[in-house]
Protein backbone atom coordinates (compact mmCIF):
# COMPACT_ATOMS: atom_id res chain seq x y z
CA UNK A 1 0.00 0.00 0.00
CA UNK A 2 1.07 3.45 -0.30
CA UNK A 3 0.60 6.22 2.07
CA UNK A 4 1.12 9.44 2.14
CA UNK A 5 1.11 11.18 5.97
CA UNK A 6 0.94 14.66 6.98
CA UNK A 7 0.48 17.03 10.09
CA UNK A 8 2.91 18.66 12.41
CA UNK A 9 4.26 21.78 13.46
CA UNK A 10 4.07 20.12 17.22
CA UNK A 11 4.99 16.51 18.26
CA UNK A 12 1.33 15.94 18.92
CA UNK A 13 0.33 16.08 15.89
CA UNK A 14 3.55 14.17 14.10
CA UNK A 15 3.96 11.31 16.71
CA UNK A 16 0.18 10.16 16.13
CA UNK A 17 1.24 10.23 11.82
CA UNK A 18 4.14 8.58 13.06
CA UNK A 19 2.26 5.58 14.78
CA UNK A 20 -0.34 5.11 11.70
CA UNK A 21 2.64 4.74 9.43
CA UNK A 22 4.17 2.28 11.36
CA UNK A 23 0.77 -0.03 11.82
CA UNK A 24 0.59 -0.06 7.93
CA UNK A 25 4.23 -1.13 7.54
CA UNK A 26 3.64 -4.03 10.09
CA UNK A 27 0.38 -5.10 8.61
CA UNK A 28 1.42 -4.82 5.09
CA UNK A 29 5.53 -5.15 5.03
CA UNK A 30 6.64 -3.91 2.02
CA UNK A 31 3.95 -0.80 2.20
CA UNK A 32 5.57 2.82 0.86
CA UNK A 33 5.15 6.22 3.36
CA UNK A 34 5.75 9.50 2.41
CA UNK A 35 5.62 12.10 4.97
CA UNK A 36 4.49 15.46 3.70
CA UNK A 37 5.55 18.17 6.19
CA UNK A 38 6.85 21.90 6.76
CA UNK A 39 11.24 22.59 7.17
CA UNK A 40 10.21 24.65 9.75
CA UNK A 41 8.05 22.55 12.13
CA UNK A 42 9.15 19.54 14.41
CA UNK A 43 8.50 17.36 11.77
CA UNK A 44 11.05 18.20 9.29
CA UNK A 45 13.74 16.60 11.94
CA UNK A 46 11.74 13.56 13.43
CA UNK A 47 10.25 12.15 10.27
CA UNK A 48 13.66 11.86 8.91
CA UNK A 49 15.32 10.58 11.45
CA UNK A 50 12.46 7.67 11.35
CA UNK A 51 13.99 6.28 7.85
CA UNK A 52 10.90 7.63 6.35
CA UNK A 53 10.63 9.92 3.02
CA UNK A 54 9.88 13.24 3.56
CA UNK A 55 9.01 16.25 1.45
CA UNK A 56 8.30 19.80 2.44
CA UNK A 57 5.74 22.76 1.40
CA UNK A 58 6.02 26.45 2.86
CA UNK A 59 2.71 27.58 4.63
CA UNK A 60 1.76 29.38 7.73
CA UNK A 61 -0.77 29.53 10.03
CA UNK A 62 -4.43 31.76 9.63
CA UNK A 63 -4.64 34.30 12.38
CA UNK A 64 -7.52 34.28 14.35
CA UNK A 65 -8.11 38.44 14.01
CA UNK A 66 -8.39 40.32 10.22
CA UNK A 67 -4.82 40.48 9.13
CA UNK A 68 -3.09 41.35 6.48
CA UNK A 69 -0.83 38.48 7.18
CA UNK A 70 -3.97 36.28 6.09
CA UNK A 71 -3.98 37.40 3.08
CA UNK A 72 -0.58 36.13 2.73
CA UNK A 73 -1.55 33.09 3.92
CA UNK A 74 -4.28 32.21 1.60
CA UNK A 75 -1.74 33.05 -1.76
CA UNK A 76 1.04 30.22 0.61
CA UNK A 77 -2.37 27.94 0.84
CA UNK A 78 -3.20 27.70 -2.82
CA UNK A 79 1.25 27.66 -3.67
CA UNK A 80 0.70 24.62 -1.29
CA UNK A 81 -2.24 23.05 -2.90
CA UNK A 82 -0.24 23.63 -6.43
CA UNK A 83 2.95 21.52 -5.07
CA UNK A 84 1.08 18.69 -2.87
CA UNK A 85 -0.60 18.28 -6.27
CA UNK A 86 2.77 18.24 -7.70
CA UNK A 87 4.00 15.77 -5.15
CA UNK A 88 1.11 13.75 -4.84
CA UNK A 89 0.92 12.87 -8.90
CA UNK A 90 4.46 11.64 -8.34
CA UNK A 91 4.00 9.38 -5.37
CA UNK A 92 0.33 8.20 -6.95
CA UNK A 93 -0.72 7.39 -3.05
CA UNK A 94 -3.55 4.96 -2.52
CA UNK A 95 -4.75 6.97 0.55
CA UNK A 96 -3.76 10.37 2.67
CA UNK A 97 -3.68 10.75 5.90
CA UNK A 98 -3.84 13.92 7.96
CA UNK A 99 -3.16 14.74 12.03
CA UNK A 100 -4.16 18.47 11.88
CA UNK A 101 -1.76 21.10 12.03
CA UNK A 102 -1.55 23.61 9.35
CA UNK A 103 0.54 21.99 6.73
CA UNK A 104 -2.11 19.11 6.32
CA UNK A 105 -4.81 22.00 5.09
CA UNK A 106 -3.06 21.66 1.41
CA UNK A 107 -2.08 18.33 1.53
CA UNK A 108 -5.25 16.50 2.39
CA UNK A 109 -7.09 19.37 0.04
CA UNK A 110 -4.99 19.26 -3.09
CA UNK A 111 -5.62 15.06 -2.46
CA UNK A 112 -9.05 15.57 -2.15
CA UNK A 113 -9.07 17.48 -5.58
CA UNK A 114 -7.64 14.40 -7.06
CA UNK A 115 -9.63 11.96 -6.04
CA UNK A 116 -7.64 10.63 -3.73
CA UNK A 117 -9.09 8.52 -0.40
CA UNK A 118 -8.50 10.81 2.74
CA UNK A 119 -8.55 10.49 6.31
CA UNK A 120 -7.99 12.89 8.95
CA UNK A 121 -7.04 12.04 12.55
CA UNK A 122 -7.87 14.69 15.35
CA UNK A 123 -6.15 14.40 19.00
CA UNK A 124 -8.39 16.84 21.06
CA UNK A 125 -11.81 17.10 22.12
CA UNK A 126 -12.37 20.30 20.39
CA UNK A 127 -11.00 20.34 16.60
CA UNK A 128 -8.44 22.73 15.74
CA UNK A 129 -9.09 24.86 12.25
CA UNK A 130 -7.69 22.77 9.78
CA UNK A 131 -9.63 19.92 10.84
CA UNK A 132 -12.63 21.75 10.87
CA UNK A 133 -11.95 23.18 7.48
CA UNK A 134 -10.82 20.22 5.77
CA UNK A 135 -13.93 17.62 7.47
CA UNK A 136 -16.26 19.32 4.69
CA UNK A 137 -13.62 17.13 1.66
CA UNK A 138 -12.65 14.35 3.28
CA UNK A 139 -13.47 10.86 3.48
CA UNK A 140 -13.37 10.20 6.32
CA UNK A 141 -12.74 11.19 10.23
CA UNK A 142 -10.95 9.28 13.15
CA UNK A 143 -11.58 11.24 16.74
CA UNK A 144 -9.84 10.36 20.24
CA UNK A 145 -12.92 11.48 22.06
CA UNK A 146 -16.03 10.17 21.06
CA UNK A 147 -17.83 13.48 21.89
CA UNK A 148 -15.79 15.18 19.19
CA UNK A 149 -18.12 13.55 16.68
CA UNK A 150 -20.47 16.54 17.22
CA UNK A 151 -17.88 19.08 15.38
CA UNK A 152 -17.63 17.44 12.47
CA UNK A 153 -21.57 16.99 11.05
CA UNK A 154 -19.66 18.03 7.31
CA UNK A 155 -18.65 13.99 7.49
CA UNK A 156 -20.81 11.20 7.31
CA UNK A 157 -18.11 8.97 8.34
CA UNK A 158 -16.69 9.84 11.77
CA UNK A 159 -15.10 7.18 13.42
CA UNK A 160 -14.16 6.99 17.46
CA UNK A 161 -10.66 5.66 17.17
CA UNK A 162 -8.86 6.56 20.10
CA UNK A 163 -5.23 8.17 19.24
CA UNK A 164 -2.80 6.61 17.84
CA UNK A 165 0.48 7.22 20.09
CA UNK A 166 -1.18 4.95 22.68
CA UNK A 167 -0.44 1.82 20.13
CA UNK A 168 3.12 3.56 20.03
CA UNK A 169 3.84 3.54 23.38
CA UNK A 170 3.10 -0.54 23.45
CA UNK A 171 5.93 -1.53 21.94
CA UNK A 172 8.66 0.16 24.21
CA UNK A 173 11.07 -0.88 26.34
CA UNK A 174 11.83 0.32 30.22
CA UNK A 175 15.17 -1.12 30.12
CA UNK A 176 16.45 0.81 26.79
CA UNK A 177 14.84 4.01 28.75
CA UNK A 178 17.13 3.69 31.81
CA UNK A 179 19.77 2.96 29.29
CA UNK A 180 19.40 6.12 27.25
CA UNK A 181 19.16 7.76 30.75
CA UNK A 182 22.49 6.46 32.14
CA UNK A 183 20.51 5.20 35.03
CA UNK A 184 20.28 2.02 37.28
CA UNK A 185 17.68 -0.21 36.07
CA UNK A 186 14.45 0.19 38.46
CA UNK A 187 15.70 3.51 40.18
CA UNK A 188 12.32 5.15 40.55
CA UNK A 189 11.98 8.43 39.01
CA UNK A 190 9.30 11.28 37.93
CA UNK A 191 9.64 12.58 34.49
CA UNK A 192 8.94 16.47 34.31
CA UNK A 193 8.31 17.47 30.91
CA UNK A 194 6.17 20.76 29.04
CA UNK A 195 5.06 19.15 26.03
CA UNK A 196 7.16 18.62 22.56
CA UNK A 197 8.23 22.38 22.81
CA UNK A 198 8.83 22.77 26.86
CA UNK A 199 6.94 25.13 29.13
CA UNK A 200 8.88 27.94 30.29
CA UNK A 201 6.17 28.14 33.32
CA UNK A 202 6.82 24.77 34.38
CA UNK A 203 10.23 24.96 34.26
CA UNK A 204 10.17 27.42 36.26
CA UNK A 205 8.16 26.15 39.13
CA UNK A 206 10.79 22.92 39.31
CA UNK A 207 13.90 24.82 39.46
CA UNK A 208 11.91 26.87 42.39
CA UNK A 209 10.70 23.37 44.05
CA UNK A 210 14.78 21.98 44.17
CA UNK A 211 15.36 23.20 47.67
CA UNK A 212 13.10 21.27 48.71
CA UNK A 213 14.50 17.60 47.11
CA UNK A 214 15.91 16.81 50.12
CA UNK A 215 12.25 15.85 51.33
CA UNK A 216 12.22 13.06 48.59
CA UNK A 217 15.08 11.69 49.33
CA UNK A 218 14.66 8.41 47.08
CA UNK A 219 13.48 9.99 44.20
CA UNK A 220 15.24 11.04 41.12
CA UNK A 221 14.22 13.33 37.99
CA UNK A 222 13.99 13.72 34.37
CA UNK A 223 13.93 17.53 33.19
CA UNK A 224 13.04 17.58 29.43
CA UNK A 225 13.19 21.30 29.51
CA UNK A 226 12.56 21.92 25.30
CA UNK A 227 14.95 22.77 23.04
CA UNK A 228 14.48 26.63 23.27
CA UNK A 229 14.31 26.66 26.90
CA UNK A 230 17.54 24.41 27.71
CA UNK A 231 20.52 26.17 28.07
CA UNK A 232 18.74 28.38 30.90
CA UNK A 233 17.38 25.57 32.92
CA UNK A 234 20.31 23.96 33.22
CA UNK A 235 22.30 26.74 34.43
CA UNK A 236 19.26 27.49 37.05
CA UNK A 237 19.53 23.70 37.93
CA UNK A 238 23.38 23.96 38.32
CA UNK A 239 22.89 26.93 40.61
CA UNK A 240 20.28 26.07 42.50
CA UNK A 241 21.56 22.33 43.11
CA UNK A 242 24.78 22.50 44.46
CA UNK A 243 24.08 18.89 46.01
CA UNK A 244 22.47 15.92 44.71
CA UNK A 245 22.49 16.96 40.93
CA UNK A 246 23.03 12.89 40.28
CA UNK A 247 18.98 12.71 41.38
CA UNK A 248 18.11 15.19 38.41
CA UNK A 249 18.92 14.78 35.15
CA UNK A 250 18.30 17.64 32.55
CA UNK A 251 18.07 17.02 28.53
CA UNK A 252 16.42 19.50 25.97
CA UNK A 253 14.16 16.70 23.99
CA UNK A 254 14.20 12.74 24.67
CA UNK A 255 13.96 11.03 21.10
CA UNK A 256 12.41 7.20 22.46
CA UNK A 257 10.11 9.03 24.85
CA UNK A 258 7.81 5.63 24.69
CA UNK A 259 10.96 3.78 26.24
CA UNK A 260 11.20 6.70 29.21
CA UNK A 261 7.52 6.80 30.01
CA UNK A 262 7.83 2.94 30.31
CA UNK A 263 10.31 3.46 33.06
CA UNK A 264 9.31 6.51 34.46
CA UNK A 265 6.95 6.07 37.88
CA UNK A 266 4.78 9.13 37.27
CA UNK A 267 4.40 11.90 34.47
CA UNK A 268 4.57 15.37 35.18
CA UNK A 269 3.50 17.65 32.52
CA UNK A 270 1.00 19.52 29.99
CA UNK A 271 -2.03 18.26 29.57
CA UNK A 272 -1.38 17.76 25.36
CA UNK A 273 -3.52 15.24 23.72
CA UNK A 274 -0.54 12.88 22.82
CA UNK A 275 1.23 12.59 25.76
CA UNK A 276 -2.18 11.67 27.93
CA UNK A 277 -2.91 8.60 25.07
CA UNK A 278 0.54 7.65 25.68
CA UNK A 279 0.32 7.67 29.51
CA UNK A 280 -2.95 6.16 30.37
CA UNK A 281 -1.78 3.15 27.32
CA UNK A 282 0.92 2.73 30.26
CA UNK A 283 -0.77 2.69 32.86
CA UNK A 284 1.27 6.16 34.33
CA UNK A 285 -0.14 8.47 37.07
CA UNK A 286 0.19 11.75 36.02
CA UNK A 287 0.07 15.52 37.57
CA UNK A 288 -1.03 17.74 34.90
CA UNK A 289 -0.68 21.62 34.56
CA UNK A 290 -2.39 22.36 31.25
CA UNK A 291 -1.33 25.00 29.22
CA UNK A 292 -3.68 27.89 29.44
CA UNK A 293 -2.48 29.15 26.00
CA UNK A 294 -4.27 26.71 23.56
CA UNK A 295 -7.87 27.15 21.93
CA UNK A 296 -10.78 26.96 23.42
CA UNK A 297 -8.27 25.50 26.81
CA UNK A 298 -8.53 22.51 25.30
CA UNK A 299 -5.71 20.67 27.53
CA UNK A 300 -7.39 21.71 31.13
CA UNK A 301 -10.52 19.72 29.56
CA UNK A 302 -8.30 17.00 28.53
CA UNK A 303 -6.58 16.97 32.00
CA UNK A 304 -10.25 17.34 34.08
CA UNK A 305 -11.10 13.92 32.12
CA UNK A 306 -8.35 12.04 33.26
CA UNK A 307 -8.93 13.58 37.18
CA UNK A 308 -12.35 12.81 37.23
CA UNK A 309 -11.31 9.19 36.31
CA UNK A 310 -9.06 8.49 39.18
CA UNK A 311 -5.95 8.78 37.00
CA UNK A 312 -4.36 12.34 37.45
CA UNK A 313 -3.68 15.25 40.03
CA UNK A 314 -3.93 18.78 38.06
CA UNK A 315 -2.37 22.02 38.88
CA UNK A 316 -3.71 25.22 37.11
CA UNK A 317 -0.92 27.60 36.20
CA UNK A 318 -2.15 30.17 37.79
CA UNK A 319 -1.70 28.19 41.22
CA UNK A 320 1.70 26.32 40.42
CA UNK A 321 4.65 27.56 42.35
CA UNK A 322 7.54 25.36 43.56
CA UNK A 323 6.00 24.52 46.54
CA UNK A 324 2.45 23.45 44.80
CA UNK A 325 4.80 21.71 43.06
CA UNK A 326 6.65 19.63 45.33
CA UNK A 327 3.32 19.02 47.09
CA UNK A 328 1.63 17.68 44.49
CA UNK A 329 4.66 15.18 43.51
CA UNK A 330 5.05 14.43 47.27
CA UNK A 331 1.33 13.44 47.52
CA UNK A 332 2.05 10.69 44.98
CA UNK A 333 5.09 9.94 45.35
CA UNK A 334 4.98 9.44 49.11
CA UNK A 335 1.97 7.37 49.00
CA UNK A 336 2.37 3.89 46.90
CA UNK A 337 -1.58 2.84 47.42
CA UNK A 338 -2.32 5.51 45.94
CA UNK A 339 0.11 5.52 43.17
CA UNK A 340 -1.16 2.09 42.42
CA UNK A 341 -4.90 2.94 42.47
CA UNK A 342 -4.05 6.17 40.18
CA UNK A 343 -2.35 3.61 38.06
CA UNK A 344 -4.98 1.05 37.22
CA UNK A 345 -7.36 4.33 36.95
CA UNK A 346 -4.93 5.54 34.06
CA UNK A 347 -4.76 2.01 32.60
CA UNK A 348 -8.39 2.02 31.99
CA UNK A 349 -8.36 4.91 30.15
CA UNK A 350 -5.60 3.75 27.25
CA UNK A 351 -6.80 2.48 24.01
CA UNK A 352 -3.60 0.58 22.64
CA UNK A 353 -5.90 -0.43 19.70
CA UNK A 354 -6.04 2.97 18.42
CA UNK A 355 -3.60 2.10 15.36
CA UNK A 356 -5.42 -0.62 14.31
CA UNK A 357 -9.00 0.98 14.61
CA UNK A 358 -7.08 3.62 12.16
CA UNK A 359 -5.49 0.85 10.06
CA UNK A 360 -8.72 -0.94 9.41
CA UNK A 361 -10.45 2.73 8.19
CA UNK A 362 -7.20 3.42 5.75
CA UNK A 363 -7.77 -0.33 3.93
CA UNK A 364 -11.66 0.29 4.04
CA UNK A 365 -11.01 3.44 2.47
CA UNK A 366 -8.30 1.96 -0.38
CA UNK A 367 -10.94 -0.62 -1.35
CA UNK A 368 -13.70 2.32 -1.98
CA UNK A 369 -12.07 3.79 -4.33
C1 LIG B 1 0.92 24.19 23.08
C2 LIG B 1 0.12 23.35 22.14
O1 LIG B 1 -0.35 23.79 21.12
N1 LIG B 1 -0.05 22.07 22.50
C3 LIG B 1 -0.83 21.14 21.69
C4 LIG B 1 0.12 20.17 21.01
O2 LIG B 1 0.91 19.69 22.09
P1 LIG B 1 2.28 18.92 21.98
O3 LIG B 1 2.86 18.98 20.61
O4 LIG B 1 3.12 19.32 23.11
O5 LIG B 1 1.70 17.47 22.05
P2 LIG B 1 1.41 16.40 23.15
O6 LIG B 1 1.78 16.87 24.50
O7 LIG B 1 0.03 15.91 22.94
O8 LIG B 1 2.39 15.25 22.66
C5 LIG B 1 3.76 15.43 22.54
C6 LIG B 1 4.33 14.28 21.76
O9 LIG B 1 5.72 14.51 21.62
C7 LIG B 1 6.46 13.46 22.23
N2 LIG B 1 7.67 14.03 22.85
C8 LIG B 1 7.57 15.13 23.65
C9 LIG B 1 8.71 15.63 24.27
C10 LIG B 1 9.95 14.98 24.05
O10 LIG B 1 11.00 15.34 24.60
N3 LIG B 1 9.97 13.89 23.23
C11 LIG B 1 8.87 13.39 22.62
O11 LIG B 1 8.94 12.39 21.89
C12 LIG B 1 5.50 12.83 23.24
O12 LIG B 1 5.87 11.51 23.52
C13 LIG B 1 4.16 12.96 22.50
O13 LIG B 1 3.99 11.93 21.56
O14 LIG B 1 -0.58 19.13 20.33
C14 LIG B 1 -1.51 18.37 21.14
C15 LIG B 1 -2.20 17.35 20.23
O15 LIG B 1 -2.89 17.97 19.19
C16 LIG B 1 -2.53 19.31 21.82
O16 LIG B 1 -3.38 18.55 22.67
C17 LIG B 1 -1.76 20.35 22.62
O17 LIG B 1 -2.65 21.23 23.27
Amino acid sequence: MRVVLTGGGTGGHIYPALAIGREVSERQPGSSLLYIGTSRGLEGRIVPEQGIAFENITITGFRRSLSLENVKTVMRFLKGVRRSKELLRQFKPDVVVGTGGYVCGPVVYAASRLGIPTLIHEQNVVPGLTNKFLSRYVDGVAVSFAESASHFKNCSNVVYAGNPCATRVLHADGRQGYESLGMKPGTPFVLIVGGSGGARALNDAFVRMLPLLKKLPEVHFVFVTGERFYKDAEDAVRRELREGTDRVKVLPYIGNMPDVLAASSLYVGRAGASFLAEVTSLGLPSLLVPSPNVTNNHQEANARSLMNAGAANMILERELSGEALFAGIDSIMGDRTRRDAMSESSRNLGMPESAAIIYDQIVGLQRKR
